[in-house]
Parts: structure tokens; C-alpha cells; sequence
């Protein structure tokens, strides 16, 4: 669309007090990175095949599912074709952060989300030298998904049904659903678009069940894709969002498949039938964790997206004078408006340096584990899971936060906040819900608190467990060294608080189990423990004020430096040039409802009441 950008955005822009490109480099990690970024953007998303005529939400849920994986292979053929060419499509940060593009090509999720993102992720964490040889091919005609919860089981995995049973006779597993809870149910692009697939199962060897396993299936013939014999696939049907990655249901009558197609990097079941263990029993888990990690970047992506729209909206957007003489204001003069949108930019830049932090941790952990140490992955997965937990609930928080900030036009799909929403909040249940993942951290920290009670050794990470019993914790101090000391004294002041009421259950006599359950509810919130006094809150609240007074000048500047393309935010409220109005009115003009003046409804249905007693 072209036209001359808004007044007030070209005057936020002119008294921004910082180089933009600068900022755009620190969040790229490097120049290079922003250059070769723009210019695989530049790249696919010049490819005119790629864009709509007629917008997402008009279409019915067959028309998203077909037109959405029409863009998936266009997009996997030209990532098949970079990869040819030896161009390096993944940078060093995160996997997710070059796909991030496609948030826009899709307007919602790419149907090969799942195939990228964890299949072949899978296969090259967990199957062996040879597996990886003959299935990680890059002209490969598998297209596949990960196959974990079912029907009756998401986040007790220990709990699911589905069973692989080795027959020696014929070298083969067995694949089965015993019952309707064994159903598998929720795996992206099962539905539809997936002909193979990595299934959790229960191992059997002769009678005896050896746990979770990871099993390579094909489920579909690779020519016709009609679903193989003795497997029953389909999709779930419309959710919140997510609604183009057909999310599928998968049932197994005794499907065979050959032993060699269980993953056998970290663990073995021999010709014989022989078992031979993994050097640790969670890393069939291992998908889960990297997942976990890479979300935390994913989500802090989402952030600055949902602000860059509701800051550049709010600087556009002129409401109600503050002073009854005066013209009206910005509405991002509102110290409140700044209260609800500066702390999103903050929250995307915490969360992508944390991410950062976690990936590279990821990275370390795992080589220490190819070495045989895995001394670091207990703190690897309490870390993970709670960061994943509470990015991902601050993420839809806040992005639900910008939608408001945008009164009613944020309720407009095309101003694309809902979708971010529906997208962020997902994220808070799926690869670990939320509670659960909080008790698995908890479960960490309780283990620390109860060597520290007993005065037992503790690790260096922590010895503020140690400081808060001797109460070496020093008085409130508004500095960053400051700060963290009053977390640390949260964290110690809630762990006790827990572990004291467990300790206490446990004393009425109540078996580990249940003295834990009816703890839960300290386990996750947060108790008011801290060295802060009422006079220190009250110092931190005007100093508080006053940041938001200093941010405002470079609110625009902020978000431009996160570098957006308008064909990714796809939002008529937040696109670069703050033509909001002239773009509502332009994609009104897109609703069939338009079409006709009058709608054939008025002749059937409105004109025989209103006017029965006048024709
Ligand atoms: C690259 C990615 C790109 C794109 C992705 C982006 C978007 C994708 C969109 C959608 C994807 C969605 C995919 C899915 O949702 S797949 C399904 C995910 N499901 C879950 O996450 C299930 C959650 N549940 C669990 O993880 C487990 O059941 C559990 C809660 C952890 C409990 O397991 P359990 O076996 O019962 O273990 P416990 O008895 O509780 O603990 C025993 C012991 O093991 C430790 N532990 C547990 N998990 C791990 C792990 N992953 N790694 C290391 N250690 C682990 C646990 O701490 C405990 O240790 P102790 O020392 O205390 O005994
Ligand atoms: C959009 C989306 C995409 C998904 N994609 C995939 C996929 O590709 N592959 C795949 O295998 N799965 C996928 N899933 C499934 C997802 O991983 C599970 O839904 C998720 O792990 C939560 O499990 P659940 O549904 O069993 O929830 P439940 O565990 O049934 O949760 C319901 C409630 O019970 C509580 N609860 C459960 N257990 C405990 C406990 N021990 N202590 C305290 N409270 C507890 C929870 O906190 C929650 O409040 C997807 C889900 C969604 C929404």
C-alpha cells in the first residue's frame, strides 16, 4: 500500500535518541546475522505464490488446511534448494529464529511446523549413525510428526498406552492401541500431511515392559498416501489456533515394523532381544527439553511483535486531551498505556537474552552427554522447565495486555493480536503444562532445600539456600546486585515455606505422594518473602515512574529496531508507516459480506417478517 507515512510516527522517529540499526544488530547478535536475516527475507518473501488474495479468516477450515500446506512445500522446496546451494539457513542462535518469517507466510502455523521443527530434530538427537544415514536425507520422501500424547494421557507420559512388543521370530515391533485412551492425539500435521511418524511407546520384550521408547513409523504409502494397513489417522478438528497444522489422531492394529526402526543411539534391543539400557533413563526425554528451550526465544519473538503493533497503534492512535485545553493526545502519552506496553519490549529482550543463555547451555550439556557426563541435565530440565512455564505464561500474558492497549481495534482479527494470542497461549499447555513443569522445578529446588535443612554440603549455585537459614541475607538495596539478592531471598523464604509444609504433612503421617499434592499449591506461586520494606517499594514505584518517562521518547524507536517486515506483522494497526485507518477500511472492504449491496438473507429470512403485514 503506498502513501505517505503518519505525521506522528515520521516525529517519534526524528527524537529517538539512539542508533536504531545498532540495537537491530545487538538483537541479530551481529550485523552479519541482520544482513544474511534480510536477505533470506527478502528471498522468500518475494515469492508472489506466497500471498492471499483473500484473507485467512475468510476461508473454511478445508480451504486454510490446503491452502496452508500449498505455502509449506513452496517454502520447504526453496529451503531444499538453499540448503543445495550450501546457503546456511539456520543461524547460530536458535533453530526457530529464521523460520520466524513464516509467521507471516502462514498467518498462522506452518502444517510442517512439527515435521522441521521436532522430527528430524529427533532423529538426529537419538537415532543411531546408521538410522541418521539412511532417514536424515535431505531429498527424503518422508514427511513427518512426533507421536507422544494420547487420548488419556498428555503430561503422565509414564502413563501412555500405546505398546511396541518385539517378536524375535520375525525380527520385528509390534505397534498397538489397546484401548480408545491409547489413542495418540494432538501431534502437529498428523492429520493429513504426515506419512511417517515418531511414536512414543511402551517397550515389551518377552513380557517384560521396559519403559518409553522412541519408534520410527511409516503410516501412510509414500505414492498414494493412503493410510497403510492397520493404522487409522485422521485430523481432530478446529481449535483456538493452530487451526492450519492439522493436528491428527493415530490409532495402531498391531502394525508392524522392523526392529531397526526403533531409535538406537542411546539405547538398544539386540537380534536376541537382548535390552540394553541408556546411560541415563530420561533421555528419550530429550526432544522435550530442546523444545522447551527453543520455545523461550520463539516466545520472546511473539513479544516483540504484539509491541511493535500496539506501540507504533498507540503512537498513532490520538484519544481524549490531558488538559481540557489542549488538542488530543497520543495515546501512548497515557502513563498507563506506557505501563502496559514498555514492559512487553522489556519482557522480549529478557527473554531472548535468557534464551540465548539456555540454548548455548543446551549446546554445552549435550556434548557432555556425548561424552557419557550427564552431571548437568538435572539442571539443565529444571532450568528448562521453568523458564518454558512462566516465559510462555508471561508471553500470552502480555500479548493479551497489547491487544487491550489497542481498545476495540485490537479485537480485529487484522490486526493480527488475536492470532499472536491464540499462538502464545497454546504454548503455555503444549510440550509441558504449565503446573507441571513448575513442579518439576520444584522438585529440584525442594531436593537442595532439604540438604541445606540438614546441614548437608551444597553445590555453589546454592549457597544462598545456606545464607537464608544463617540469615546472611543484607538489608534491601535498589542496584542489579541488589535485586538479585532479594530473589534469591524469595526463592530460599518459598522453598522453606514448601518443604516446611511438606515436612509437616509428612509428619500427620501422610506418604510422600500425598504430602506433596496437597503442598502444590506453594510448590508454583510465589509467597511474599523478601528483604524489601514498604519504604523500598515505595522508592522503586517513582523510580519506576520515571523510567517510563525516559523510555517514551524512543518507545517507536524500540520496536523499529526489532525489524519486523510489515508482511510478517500483518497487522493493520502496527504496520511501519501507521496508516492505520486508511488499512482497516481497506481490508473491511475484503469481508464477502461486502459483496453485495443488499444480501440474499434480507429476501429469505428479514423482508417476509418486517414487512408480512404491508406487501
Ligand atoms: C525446534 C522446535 C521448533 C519448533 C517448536 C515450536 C512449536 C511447536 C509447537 C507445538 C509442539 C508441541 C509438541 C508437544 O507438545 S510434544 C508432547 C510434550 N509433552 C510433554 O511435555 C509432557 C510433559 N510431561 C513430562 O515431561 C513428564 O511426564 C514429566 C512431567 C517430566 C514426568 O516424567 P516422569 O517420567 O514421570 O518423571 P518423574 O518421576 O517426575 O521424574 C523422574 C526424574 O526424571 C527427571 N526428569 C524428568 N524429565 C526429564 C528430562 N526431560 N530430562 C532430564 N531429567 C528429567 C526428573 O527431574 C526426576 O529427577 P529426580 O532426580 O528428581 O528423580
Ligand atoms: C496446540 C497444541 C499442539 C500440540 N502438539 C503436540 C504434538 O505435536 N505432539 C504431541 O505428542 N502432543 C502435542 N500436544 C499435546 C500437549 O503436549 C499436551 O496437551 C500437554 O502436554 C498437556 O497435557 P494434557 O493435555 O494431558 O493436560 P492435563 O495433564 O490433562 O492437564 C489438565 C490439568 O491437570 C493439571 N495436572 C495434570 N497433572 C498434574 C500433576 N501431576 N500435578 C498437578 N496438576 C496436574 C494441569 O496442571 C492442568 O491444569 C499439543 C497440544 C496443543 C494444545
Amino acid at each position: 500500500m503506498g502513501g505517505r507515512v503518519n505525521e506522528d510516527l515520521i516525529k517519534e522517529r526524528r527524537k529517538c535518541t539512539f542508533d536504531i540499526k545498532e540495537l537491530t544488530h545487538i538483537i541479530d547478535c551481529g550485523e552479519e546475522n541482520t544482513i544474511k536475516r534480510k536477505q533470506i527475507d527478502n528471498y522468500i518473501l518475494n515469492i508472489k505464490e506466497l500471498w492471499d488474495d483473500v484473507p485467512e479468516e475468510y476461508l473454511s477450515h478445508k480451504e486454510r488446511y490446503e491452502n496452508a500446506i500449498k505455502k509449506a512445500f513452496i517454502v520447504l522446496k526453496v529451503l531444499r534448494q538453499l540448503h543445495t546451494g550450501n546457503i546456511q539457513i539456520t543461524d547460530h542462535r536458535t533453530p526457530t529464529n529464521v523460520y520466524s518469517i513464516q509467521d507471516g507466510i502462514f498467518r498462522n502455523v506452518n502444517p510442517l511446523l512439527i515435521h522441521i521443527g521436532l522430527f528430524w530434530s529427533t532423529i538426529a538427537a537419538q537415532a543411531s549413525t546408521e538410522q541418521q544415514a539412511e532417514w536424515l536425507q535431505p531429498d527424503s520422501s518422508m514427511i513427518g510428526t512426533y507421536v507422544q500424547t494420547e487420548l488419556g494421557h498428555g503430561s503422565f507420559i509414564r502413563g501412555i498406552e500405546t505398546t511396541a512388543t518385539y517378536d524375535s521370530t520375525t525380527d520385528e515391533f509390534i505397534l498397538h492401541t489397546p484401548r480408545l485412551s491409547a489413542y495418540k492425539w494432538w501431534p502437529g500435521g498428523l492429520g493429513n500431511t504426515a506419512n511417517a511418524c515418531l511414536v512414543m511407546a511402551q517397550l515389551y520384550i518377552n513380557g517384560t515392559c521396559h519403559g518409553l521408547h522412541i519408534f520410527l513409523a511409516q503410516i501412510r504409502d509414500f505414492d498414494t498416501h493412503k493410510p497403510l494397513p492397520g493404522i487409522k489417522v485422521g485430523e481432530i478438528g478446529p481449535k483456538m489456533g493452530f487451526n492450519t497444522a492439522d493436528n491428527g489422531f493415530l490409532g495402531f492394529d498391531n502394525h508392524r515394523i522392523p526392529r531397526t526402526n526403533m531409535l538406537m543411539k542411546n539405547v538398544q534391543v539386540l537380534r536376541d532381544g537382548t535390552y540394553v539400557k541408556p546411560k541415563h533413563d530420561k533421555l528419550t526425554y530429550g526432544s522435550m527439553l530442546l523444545t522447551r528451550v527453543t520455545l523461550i526465544s520463539d516466545l520472546a519473538y511473539q513479544l516483540s511483535k504484539a509491541a511493535t503493533i500496539a506501540v507504533r497503534y498507540s503512537a498513532v492512535r490520538r484519544q481524549s486531551p490531558i488538559k481540557s485545553n489542549e488538542p488530543e493526545r497520543q495515546i501512548l502519552d497515557f502513563v498507563s498505556q506506557q505501563h502496559k506496553l514498555f514492559i512487553t519490549i522489556a519482557s522480549s529482550h529478557v527473554y531472548r537474552v535468557v534464551g540465548l543463555w539456555m540454548w548455548n547451555s543446551h549446546k554445552r550439556v549435550t556434548a557432555d552427554i556425548h561424552e557419557g557426563n550427564m552431571g548437568q541435565l538435572p539442571e539443565l530440565h529444571a532450568l528448562a522447565c521453568c523458564l518454558k512455564a512462566i516465559s510462555s505464561r508471561d508471553a500470552s500474558a502480555l500479548v493479551e495486555q497489547c491487544r487491550l492497549a489497542c481498545g476495540g481495534h485490537g479485537y480485529m482479527m487484522a490486526s493480527n493480536l488475536p492470532q499472536i494470542y491464540a499462538y502464545t497461549t497454546a504454548a503455555v499447555t503444549y510440550e509441558g503444562e504449565y503446573t507441571v513443569l513448575l513442579l518439576q522445578t520444584a522438585r529440584y529446588l525442594v531436593k537442595f532445600w532439604r540438604l541445606a535443612a540438614e546441614h548437608k554440603p551444597l553445590p555453589q549455585n546454592f549457597a544462598y539456600f545456606e545464607d537464608y537459614i544463617k540469615k546472611n541475607f543484607e538489608q534491601w538495596r535498589n542496584s542489579p546486585e541488589g535485586i538479585i539478592e532479594g530473589f534469591k531471598a524469595i526463592v530460599a523464604g518459598k522453598t522453606k515455606a514448601a518443604y516446611d509444609t511438606l515436612q509437616c504433612n509428612l509428619r500427620n503421617g501422610r506418604e510422600f505422594e500425598e504430602a506433596w499434592n496437597m503442598a502444590s499449591v506453594q510448590l508454583t506461586n510465589a509467597s511474599e518473602y523478601s528483604t524489601i520494606s514498604r519504604n523500598d517499594i515505595e522508592a522503586l514505584q517513582s523510580r519506576y515512574e520515571e523510567l517510563l518517562a525516559l523510555i517514551r521518547p524512543n518507545a517507536v524507536g524500540l520496536v523499529d529496531a526489532f525489524d519486523i517486515r510489515d508482511e510478517v506483522l500483518c497487522s493493520t494497526l502496527g504496520a511501519y508507516d501507521g496508516r492505520v485507518y486508511e488499512r482497516m477500511m481497506e481490508e473491511a472492504s475484503k469481508s464477502p459480506l461486502n459483496e453485495d449491496v443488499v444480501n440474499e438473507s434480507f429476501h429469505k429470512y428479514i423482508r417476509p417478517v418486517t414487512m408480512k403485514n404491508k406487501l
